[in-house]
């Protein structure tokens, strides 16, 4: 499938795309080989790198060693929860929470890089990052999910709304999967995150990426064809 002329998350395009969040702990130099694969088996917009319990210099190590290998296949790099450390070490934007500092500040850091922010169910917050010039807003946790505890929860409605009103693109996280995924793109979701459909898939990474692959483009195809 071809990438890049599609959209990466802040630009719109055409249909729905998978966006990867990394797990939650990992060793860089054995992940890029998983991520490598990952990412030759199908169309993926983005990696978020997600490290929460590392420390600053693991968090630059492991950006050094995933970052091209996302780069060099025209896939957007992102940091979580970090603006600065986004800038510092080349990576395409930040994704940061309610919770992770001045948003506007970060817009002005990032310049012309990618800004993606977390809205929760939340119409206000999302209308709050549009306005503040977020690239994309995040909505979820549309499913239950082992990899976070979530205290915030999206209804699908929530995307369609979005989509009818606002042009910043909409990415839909928490609990995902190719089985589950369906209602989601038909109403409207630019970019499925994902953690535990592609990283903790029985058959391994690429045939994570392969599942949602397809599950995205016959929930299109579904959508399309009705009337
Ligand atoms: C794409 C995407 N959406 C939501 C989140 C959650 O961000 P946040 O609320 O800051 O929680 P943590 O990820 O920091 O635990 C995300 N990371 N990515
Ligand atoms: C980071 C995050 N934010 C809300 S749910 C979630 C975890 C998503 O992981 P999974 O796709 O395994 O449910
Ligand atoms: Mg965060």
């Amino acid at each position: 499938m071809a990438r890049s002329n599609e959209s990466r998350p802040g630009e719109s395009g055409p249909g729905c795309r998978l966006y990867l969040v990394t797990p939650p702990a990992l060793e860089p130099a054995r992940f890029a080989e998983d991520l490598a694969r990952a990412l030759d088996a199908g169309d993926v917009a983005c990696v978020q790198l997600r490290l929460k319990d590392a420390d600053e210099d693991a968090v630059r190590r492991a950006c050094d060693a995933l970052r091209p290998v996302a780069q060099s296949r025209d896939v957007a790099f992102l940091l979580n929860d970090r603006a600065d450390l986004a800038v510092e070490t080349g990576c395409d934007g930040a994704h940061l929470g309610q919770e992770d500092g001045d948003h506007e500040a970060a817009r002005q850091l990032l310049g012309q890089g990618i800004l993606g922010i977390t809205c929760h169910g939340s119409r206000h917050l999302a209308m709050k990052a549009g306005e503040l010039g977020a690239d994309y807003v995040a909505f979820g946790a549309f499913f239950p999910t082992s990899t976070k505890t979530v205290e915030h929860h999206a209804e699908v409605e929530l995307l369609q709304w979005w989509g009818e009103v606002m042009e910043v693109p909409a990415v839909a996280i928490g609990g995902i999967t190719a089985a589950n995924c369906a209602p989601l793109v038909r109403a409207g979701a630019d970019f499925l995150a994902v953690v535990g459909a592609v990283w903790n898939h029985p058959e391994g990474p690429a045939a994570g990426v392969r599942g949602m692959n397809a599950a995205i483009a016959a929930a299109q195809a579904e959508g399309a064809a009705q009337p």
